[in-house]
């Protein structure tokens, strides 16, 4: 089939690869023209593992190109997939739906035959009946342009074995265009395996996605509200999660405590739910991820309280080496980065803030150029009087002890992820914090 994929961010880059690479046609839009252009060399604009290599392939068996024209997208397509941003608005928690808008103006004007328009953005219920109803105002009479909703669950540094190999897919399905239904079901017939494909109506469909993420985040700010109460009582907070796991009723994914959750989704997504609850008249049902969010950002807090403790009680003058800047491992999204928050904080506070990340540095640099930078992990800990790991790359994982003592002012580590093996540290003379533990 000929799919156009509209916006080329995370989501929208790794669709288009993914979609030609089980065999479409895939033609990539975005009014980014330095991100056209690098996608066109073959090179997605953000780190993503694998995808730079499937964006070449794919280009090379000419199925995947890119443009920033609208007018060759709307003759190009049968199905346009549209994945622009829906960032939190700066004026609160909801979300801004101006680039959906921009792109549904965009495109309908030059739809001259029958199209499916299909929503994967991550949007506030309702936003699909409003874009339906905006989208046949703005294409020409008798063009046939049809809306669909179909949210995405990828995960970043998981995106292409999460697009290829999804759990499920959700079609969301208006009575006025039923034919959505039939259509999404060819797109995605080519997966292997097939994955549950559950088809609801609009709103539903919108819901099924916020909800997710509202239940991910409650799951991390659980465990993290425990962390709280572990602190408090001299309870470990990693046991306590271990012995949950094994109740198949609760599990053991997203249990991890820690500093918390970051990312362009999670805190985002929460807010806009909350907001449009609110709107909605039903903002009591949502309060509690008022509590989500605060859990949450107080574990940013409390790394800050424990580094300035290490270091003597202020953290002005102090070396203090953070390791990560991205939200998380085998990403460079710095988007609401609890490391890269932690940072900038303690930076604030006076203290000479040393940050490594293996990807994300250009990000961190150009988002907040303020804090140092190291060329590496071992040296950002040079003449470190604490050691904070905040993202838990695998790369930060494999040090040990005797690769740090030689260059620490004083051995002390806050492990954020309560990622490495406290015993191998402290038998090695280091003072261990972790989050949640006494
Ligand atoms: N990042 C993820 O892992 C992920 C996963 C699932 C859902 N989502 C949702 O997908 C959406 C996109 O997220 P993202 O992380 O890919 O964002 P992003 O910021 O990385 O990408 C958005 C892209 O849209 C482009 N764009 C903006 N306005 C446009 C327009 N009018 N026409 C064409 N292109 C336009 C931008 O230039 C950019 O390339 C959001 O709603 C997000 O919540 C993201
Ligand atoms: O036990 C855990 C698990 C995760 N995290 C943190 O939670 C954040 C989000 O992690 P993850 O959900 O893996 O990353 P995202 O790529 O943001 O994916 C989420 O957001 C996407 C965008 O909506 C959805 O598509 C995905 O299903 C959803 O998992 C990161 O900062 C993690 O460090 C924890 O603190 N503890």
């Amino acid at each position: 089939m000929r799919l156009t994929v509209i916006g080329t961010g995370y989501l929208g880059a790794t669709h288009a690869a993914c979609m030609a690479a089980v065999g479409h046609d895939v033609l990539g839009v975005d009014v980014d023209p330095d991100r056209i252009a690098a996608l066109r060399a073959g090179r997605t604009p953000f780190y993503e593992p694998g995808l730079d290599d499937l964006v070449t392939e794919q280009i090379g068996t000419g199925r995947l190109r890119f443009t920033d024209s609208y007018e060759e997208a709307a003759a190009f397509g049968e199905v346009h997939f549209v994945c622009v941003g829906t960032p939190q608005r700066g004026d609160g928690g909801a979300a801004d739906l101006s680039y959906l808008d921009a792109a549904i103006d965009a495109l309908a004007p030059h739809l001259h035959r029958p199209c499916l328009v299909v929503g994967k953005s991550t949007v506030p219920v309702g936003t699909a009946q409003r874009l339906a109803e905006r989208l046949s105002a703005a294409a020409p009479a008798g063009a046939g342009a049809a809306l669909a909703w179909n949210p995405e669950f990828l995960r970043e540094g998981f995106a292409i074995e999460d697009t290829l190999r999804p759990d499920r897919l959700v079609f969301g399905i208006g009575s006025a265009a039923p034919g959505g239904e039939s259509v999404l079901r060819e797109v995605y017939a080519p997966l292997d395996p097939r994955p549950p494909m559950l088809v609801m109506d609009l709103p539903t469909a919108e819901l099924v996605k916020v909800s997710a993420n509202s239940f991910l985040a409650t799951k991390i700010s659980f465990i993290n509200a425990m962390a709280e109460v572990c602190e408090a009582s001299g309870a470990d907070v990693t046991r306590l999660s271990e012995a949950l796991s094994y109740d198949t009723r609760i599990g053991g994914r997203f249990l991890n405590a820690g500093v918390g959750f970051g990312g362009g989704c999670l805190p985002k997504d929460i807010r806009a739910f909350q907001a449009r609850a609110d709107e909605l008249g039903v903002g009591r049902a949502l309060h509690f991820l008022r509590d989500v969010d605060a859990v949450n950002l107080r574990r940013r807090e409390r790394v800050v309280q424990l580094a300035t403790e290490l270091v003597g009680g202020d953290p002005a003058g102090r070396r203090i080496a953070v390791w990560g800047a991205a939200f998380k491992p085998d990403s460079d999204d710095i988007r609401d980065s609890p490391a890269l928050d932690v940072a900038t904080r303690l930076h604030a506070l006076g203290a000479l803030v040393s940050v490594y990340d293996p990807k994300a540095m250009d990000n961190a640099r150009k988002l907040r150029p303020q804090l140092d930078y190291a060329t590496d992990p071992v040296a950002a800990a040079q003449g470190a009087d604490v050691v904070l790991l905040l993202t838990e790359w695998r790369a930060f994982l494999d040090l040990t002890p005797a690769d740090l003592t030689p260059v620490v002012t004083r051995p002390a580590i806050i492990d954020g992820r309560n990622a490495l093996d406290r015993a191998t540290w402290e038998a090695a003379g280091w003072t261990y914090r972790g989050l949640g533990r006494a």
